[in-house]
């Protein structure tokens, strides 16, 4: 388990890191969700003892990461697939981690299977790596220690997308048997598909956290399009069962779950002929919570602005 308990990390008056609190618990992928420059990669550093938090604490399966004796077989880390030594082979570098670590040497194998990467492949030196290379590398040193807990940063960065589903399938697996997994991304979509749960971060606050269903729910997106054979019919029906309903197209964006829409309907003797679920789904949610922190907000909605 991970706990990060309001967390705090200023450089001069800029705060990148502002009074963060979320859980990440075992047997769940937990998703830490936000923009460029949002806070996400300084919260793991400070996770894993490399920067030194201004204020608040992480606590990894009870410890700090300091304490422990030998993190790589408590904590998996991959936070930046590069910074390894470029003139080492991919071989040679899990055999520096197994040896720390005092694991066998079979290990190294094992691990490049895991992560596909061939014979040939682990031979060659990291600066010749291509970044989906480096990535799965990273994975294999993460897992190297057999730890129970992942702490990822934007694993899918550079991988094709056999191997984004490929990366999904370990990772939820990995959870499935126990472990406890947090991965940041800026992408929703690669998070979406793999997360339990999900931390939305903002220029340095969390704006939302929850597993999917709850965040949708909390944020009142429950909408749902409706139409019927009789336009005029259909929006005295919904008017008179007192929903809220926006004229869209043909038909009504109604502010109400599909069966309040039907039995609305039916009572009125009005014939449906679409009936189907319109919330915005978490894209928007996600980019409506950190609107304030995208930079691209006014470009993505107003064209003309970003033109002139
Ligand atoms: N050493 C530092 N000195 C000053 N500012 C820093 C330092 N490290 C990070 N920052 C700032 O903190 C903010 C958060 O950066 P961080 O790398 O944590 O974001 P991120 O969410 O990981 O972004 P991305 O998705 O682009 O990787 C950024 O504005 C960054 O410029």
């Amino acid at each position: 388990m991970i706990e990060v308990n309001g967390l705090t990390r200023t450089y001069g008056r800029f705060t990148a890191v502002d009074d963060v609190t979320f859980t990440a618990q075992p047997g769940r992928v937990t998703g830490f969700l936000g923009p460029n420059g949002a806070g996400k990669t300084t919260t793991m550093r400070i996770m894993v003892g490399l920067t030194p938090p201004s204020r608040g604490s992480v606590r990894i399966g009870g410890h700090d990461y300091r304490d422990l004796p030998n993190p790589g077989r408590r904590v998996g880390v991959l936070l930046d697939a590069s910074a390894q030594h470029a003139g080492r082979t991919g071989r040679e570098i899990l055999t520096v981690g197994a040896r720390t670590m005092g694991l066998p040497a079979s290990r190294v194998d094992e691990m490049l299977q895991m992560v596909s990467l061939t014979e040939q492949e682990a031979g060659r030196r990291l600066r010749n790596y291509s970044l989906g290379m480096k990535q799965r590398l990273g994975i294999a040193h993460a897992l190297l220690g057999d730890p129970e807990v992942l702490i990822l940063d934007e694993p899918a960065n550079g991988l094709d997308p056999a191997g984004i589903r490929w990366m999904r399938d370990l990772l939820k697996g990995y959870a499935r048997r126990g472990g406890t997994v947090l991965l940041s991304s800026h992408l929703l979509h690669e998070v979406e598909l793999i997360a339990d749960e999900m931390i939305l971060i903002g220029r340095g606050r969390i704006v939302a956290q929850g597993d999917k269903q709850t965040l949708l729910a909390q944020n009142g997106s429950v909408s749902t399009y409706a139409a019927g054979l009789d336009r005029d019919a259909l929006g005295v029906a919904l008017q008179r069962a007192g929903l809220e309903a926006a004229p869209d197209g043909e038909g009504f964006r109604v502010t109400a779950a599909a069966a309040d829409i039907g039995r609305a309907a039916l009572e009125h003797g009005v014939v449906l002929t679409e009936l189907r679920n319109a919330a915005a789904g978490l894209e928007d949610l996600f980019l409506e919570l950190t609107s304030d922190t995208q930079r691209d907000a006014v470009a993505a909605h107003d064209p003309q602005g970003a033109a002139a």
